[in-house]
């Protein structure tokens, strides 16, 4: 058995900017056939009904709370995902393992879904580990919109982020492709209003 770690440009610069800025934004995570599949995917899953609307608290505690956050989610279970998201989940555990074995992350477990959010929608500030879940160590969103998605279709994530105690809001569209990682502990987030359908895999990596 070999421990050697063959360096992986894409999840250095991952690394690096979340040493120091809590977040990074990487347009070449997946590839676009990846992303079109997980898209596809989705929208077949959505057209089923399979979706639910998201609440708010953990599993024990849901309480649909339309005025904070709008967007109907679709839990994914890795042993029973279909070709898009097997590659998907196979991805991400190497990105897992990468972390693990760089950076001493100890993640241990993880949890994604599906989310489309329909227009109008949008999810207010909110700091991913008020789900009563301090475990949740990275939260990681892909936009998987249509290649043409515009700036006035909303939607934007808007990070808020400290520099030297002042805060400083970062948007980032919803491109397609666009992956955001960021430290689910430390930064609150909100999603603006959407005026289009937008879709996305959200989830978390955690350390118990
Ligand atoms: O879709 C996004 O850009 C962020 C979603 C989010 O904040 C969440 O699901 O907790
Ligand atoms: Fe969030």
């Amino acid at each position: 058995m070999t421990l050697e770690i063959i360096e992986n440009p894409v999840y250095e610069k991952i690394i690096t900017d979340l040493s120091e800025q809590q977040y990074s934004i990487v347009e070449d995570f997946f590839s676009p056939e990846e992303v079109l599949e997980l898209r596809n995917s989705l929208l077949h899953k959505y057209e089923e009904d399979n979706f639910k609307k998201a609440a708010i608290g953990n599993r024990t505690n849901e309480i649909i709370a339309k005025s904070i956050r709008g967007d109907f989610i679709l839990w994914l279970n890795e042993a029973e995902a279909a070709q898009a998201e097997k590659a998907f989940f196979r991805r991400i555990n190497d990105f897992v393992d990468y972390l693990n074995r760089t950076c001493f992350t100890g993640i241990l477990h993880k949890e994604f879904h599906y989310a489309l959010y329909p227009e109008g929608t949008f999810y207010k500030r909110h700091l991913d580990t008020f789900q009563n879940d301090d475990r949740r160590k990275l939260s990681m969103v892909c936009y998987l919109n249509e290649q043409d998605w515009q700036p006035e279709y909303g939607g934007e994530l808007v990070i808020y982020n400290n520099e030297n105690g002042v805060e400083v809001p970062k948007s980032i569209y919803p491109f397609p492709g666009r992956m955001v990682i960021f430290e689910s502990q430390i930064l609150e987030h909100e999603v603006k209003p959407v005026k289009t359908e937008r879709l996305s895999i959200t989830g978390w990596l955690k350390t118990r």
